[in-house]
This record gives structure tokens, C-alpha cells and sequence, in this order.
């Protein structure tokens, strides 16, 4: 077996990638000089925050800041100040808030319904009070522009409203970077005029850039003009890197998250993601294969497989963050790169995709994510042990059902050597998911580097904006 693990037990089961009959260190050996560029360049904009030839969208050079963020001090985006006010929130959220609905899109939902699903879970709003430890529930919105549900949310709130008789508080947390996204911007007003006409109390926070020079946003215009309290979405990190930043641990603060645990998981992460040997470290090493798998194997689709309904956002905000980040125009004219991720959840998925994962164009690369030990059992009893196939999976824990299914899976790939790795979390906690994420984003980073893409900029998004504006404009006139 071949295994990078650190000492919190996080785990990078790479032996069905790096292998005779996969990339080999042969393949890796070509590389040498294009890694050793690649290290230089993390030390880099770990020091200095610059990464060469990135630019923002309007051409300036922009710094690069996420490496910061895991560190809580003084002079950085995240420091005590900013946490405790975070927390601050959080408690005023559990004091006197029934009910949350976050507005965002992208890098301003993503992360955040990660922490949701992996603390709260699918039934958080049916808990009582009591079960939610006084958390208010919380509802996403401004991930779609879906008149449907957004009505459907409106009458969900105003149930809860009328159940609870007098006094229903909603915080609407309006999360936007540029401050003027149409889906949580619509979605927001929609349902802002909807839930004061029904007489219910709102209350507003803003999460926006924070400048309030000639690039002010919009978003932040409007939260000064209305009083609403704001926090920050960092100049120099970017949405899908944004989950370590207020963007997301706004969303922990408010249903009980331990936001503290997560920033220590990046950390330790992060610490590990410094060393130059790709041994010992898991995003580098990562990058490396998953690089050479495309460059020279053609494995451009990656399916990002977690085992678990609750990590299911997990393989989503990876989307985002692979496609924006790697999916572009090279530099110095080299072509295209991207690998084009699916996301896939065991055991569900092995019933509906692993048939093309076994058989398929040998094209794709698995990513494995199993959480050891789920902390939580469910045994199957042994009800009708007089049918040999029930019998055959009664006594067994869902949880381990579910881990061997995962080792099935790796193994049939295996089998018919197809390109495969496994992360392990030892458990489900605040802290593996901020090693695990962290490592993800470094991981991007090494693999823009080696690819020669500016994996901090998403000029591609940018074409269609334009064409919408008109097309509404010209709705508007009809
Ligand atoms: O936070 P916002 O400015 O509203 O942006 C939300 C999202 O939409 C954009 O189109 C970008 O493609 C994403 O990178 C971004 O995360």
C-alpha cells in the first residue's frame, strides 16, 4: 500500500494511481523541474502573496491570500477580532433568530452548505429547538433563480412563522464578492418584501467586499445606506477559496460549527503542504499525479466520489473549484487544460455511473473520500435471517456496509486498471473537513502551476454576463 499519512490520521491512499500500470515515477522524473517550479512558486505567494502572472478581472495584478487564511493572527484576514465577532453573531443568532436564509451562488454557497450538511445534516429544520442546541434553522437561497422554490420557501417560512404565533425572526444573510449577482440578489428582494408583508421580523447581514473606495459594491452601498451590519469577502480570495473566510464560517457561526476547529484542521493541512517532498505531502503529490494522468494518460474527467450522503456538497464545491480554477486558456499560448469534474456519491452512484467508471473510455480518474469511523451505528437485525440474503448483510453496521462497498469499488477499478485514490477522514469533524478542503485547495494550486494556468481567475464566466444583461434589459422594455 502506498499512503501519505499524518499524524491526525487523515490518510492519502494513492496505490492505484502511482503505480506500474499508472503513473509511474518514471512519468514523474520527466517533471522534475516543472515540480521544483511549482514548490518555489507556494513558497512564494506563502511569503509574499504574489503568484505570477495572475490578474484580477479589470488586468491589475491581484494578490493571492488564501495560504493565510488557516493562520489566526493580528495582521491577517482572519484574526481574533474577526472570529469574535463571528461568534457574536452565532449567539445572537441562537438567542434571537428562528431562522436563517443564506443568499448566494458559487463560491458564496458552496462552501458553506458543505458545513451545513456535515454539522446539521438533511433534518436540521424538522429538529425542535432543543434538538438544534437553540441554532436557528437555516435554508439556502440564491443558488438558482427557481420562482418554484423560492415561493415554496416563502410559505415554509411563513408556516414557521405562524406555528411559532408572535415575534418570527429571519436573519437574511446576503452573501455576494461583487455585491450585484443576480440570482441572490433577486432571490433576496423577492423574498425580503415577502416575509415583511407578512408581518414577520428580518433582520439583514451582508457579506461583500468591504472597500468602500471608487469599487465599492453595490452590496455594500446598499448595507451602509440600510445599517445592516458587514462582513467581509477578502479582497485576495477568491468565492471558491472562500469557505475559510467569513463567506463560510459565517454560515458555521450560525448553526454551532466549530469554526476554530475547521481553521486548525487547514492548518495542520497546510503545514504538511509545505514540505517539497511529494511523499509527504498530499496536495502536491495530488497535483502531480492528477497532472500527469491528464497530460499523459488523458484521464481529463475526475469523478469526485465521497461515501456518504452528507459529503455529497463536498464533491459539489469541488467542482467549482476544480472547473474555475483549472478548466482555461494555458499561458504563453500552450493550448487548453481542465479535467471536467462529476460528482458521484457512494454507495448511490455505484447503482447509477460505476457501470462507465468500470467499462467506460479510459478517461477519468476516482476520487475516493471514506470517513473511517462515522461515529454513529446502525445495525442491520437480524429480522428475516431465514432468507440467506438478507442474513448474509444482518449484524453488520450501515457504516461498515458502506466502507467495504467503497473497497469493493476501488478494487473491481483496480482490477481493470483504472486510475483510482482514496482520502480517509478519520471522522466526519470540524477539523478533518478543514484539513481535507485545505488540502484540496492547495492541491489546485500545485496542478495550476504544473499546467501553466492562472488558477485564480475565471475570465470564462465572464462571456455570457454580457450577453444576459441586454437579453433582461430588453424583457424589461417589453
Ligand atoms: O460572490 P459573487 O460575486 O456573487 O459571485 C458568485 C460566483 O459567481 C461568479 O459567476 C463566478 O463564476 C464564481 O466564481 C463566483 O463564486
Amino acid at each position: 500500500m502506498k499512503k501519505i499519512i499524518l499524524p491526525s490520521g487523515f490518510t492519502f491512499d494513492y496505490t492505484n494511481l502511482f503505480t506500474a500500470w499508472g503513473v509511474t515515477e518514471a512519468d514523474v522524473h520527466t517533471y522534475f523541474d516543472l515540480i521544483a517550479n511549482a514548490v518555489k512558486a507556494a513558497t512564494r505567494v506563502r511569503l509574499t502573496g504574489v503568484v505570477e502572472g495572475h490578474l484580477s478581472k479589470d488586468g491589475a495584478p491581484e494578490a493571492v491570500l488564501f495560504p493565510q487564511l488557516p493562520y489566526i493572527e493580528d495582521t491577517h484576514l482572519n484574526n481574533e477580532a474577526v472570529l469574535q465577532r463571528l461568534i457574536n453573531l452565532g449567539q445572537h443568532a441562537k438567542e434571537s433568530v428562528d431562522a436563517v436564509v443564506s443568499f448566494g451562488i458559487g463560491g458564496s454557497y458552496l462552501g458553506g452548505k458543505v458545513l451545513f450538511d456535515v454539522h446539521c445534516g438533511e433534518f436540521w429544520n424538522q429538529k425542535t429547538v432543543a434538538e438544534r442546541d437553540g441554532y436557528p434553522q437555516l435554508y439556502f437561497s440564491g443558488n438558482n433563480v427557481d420562482p418554484l422554490r423560492t415561493n415554496e420557501l416563502i410559505a415554509t417560512l411563513k408556516r414557521s412563522a405562524s406555528q411559532k404565533g408572535a415575534d418570527f425572526t429571519v436573519m437574511l444573510i446576503l452573501i455576494s464578492k461583487s455585491g450585484s449577482t443576480i440570482e441572490p440578489m433577486s432571490n433576496f428582494m423577492v423574498v425580503q418584501e415577502a416575509l415583511l408583508a407578512a408581518g414577520i421580523n428580518v433582520e439583514v447581514v451582508a457579506v461583500t467586499d468591504p472597500r468602500d473606495d471608487e469599487k465599492e459594491t453595490l452590496l455594500h452601498k446598499l448595507a451602509v445606506q440600510q445599517g445592516w451590519p458587514i462582513f467581509a469577502v477578502p479582497d485576495g480570495v477568491g468565492g471558491r477559496f472562500s469557505v475559510f473566510t467569513e463567506v463560510g464560517l459565517i454560515i458555521g457561526a450560525v448553526i454551532g460549527f466549530d469554526i476554530r476547529a475547521f481553521l486548525e484542521g487547514a492548518r495542520d493541512m497546510d503545514k504538511a503542504c509545505q514540505s517539497g517532498d511529494m511523499l509527504k505531502n498530499p496536495a502536491l503529490l495530488n497535483a502531480i499525479l492528477k497532472y500527469i494522468g491528464s497530460e499523459k494518460y488523458g484521464r481529463i474527467i475526475e469523478i469526485m466520489m465521497p461515501y456518504g450522503d452528507s459529503l455529497k456538497s463536498l464533491a459539489e464545491w469541488y467542482v467549482q473549484l476544480l472547473a474555475e480554477s483549472l478548466g482555461k486558456k494555458q499561458s504563453k499560448g500552450k493550448g487548453r487544460y481542465g479535467r471536467t469534474p462529476v460528482v458521484a456519491v457512494g454507495t448511490t452512484d455505484m447503482h447509477a455511473q460505476t457501470q462507465e467508471h468500470q467499462e467506460g473510455r479510459l478517461n477519468k480518474i476516482v476520487t475516493f473520500v471514506k470517513v473511517k469511523d462515522w461515529e454513529t451505528k446502525a445495525i442491520v437485525p437480524h429480522t428475516y435471517d431465514e432468507y440467506k440474503t438478507l442474513k448474509a448483510f444482518s449484524g453488520l453496521d450501515l457504516g461498515a456496509i458502506l466502507n467495504t462497498a467503497l473497497e469493493a469499488n476501488s478494487e473491481a477499478l483496480t482490477g481493470d486498471e483504472r486510475f483510482n485514490i482514496t482520502f480517509e477522514l478519520p471522522t466526519v469533524s470540524a477539523y478533518h473537513l478543514g484539513e481535507f478542503m485545505f488540502m484540496l485547495c492547495w492541491s489546485i494550486f500545485y496542478e495550476g502551476q504544473l499546467a501553466g494556468v492562472d488558477a485564480f481567475d475565471q475570465p470564462g464566466v465572464e462571456v455570457y454576463k454580457k450577453l444576459l444583461g441586454p437579453k433582461l434589459a430588453e424583457q424589461q422594455g417589453e
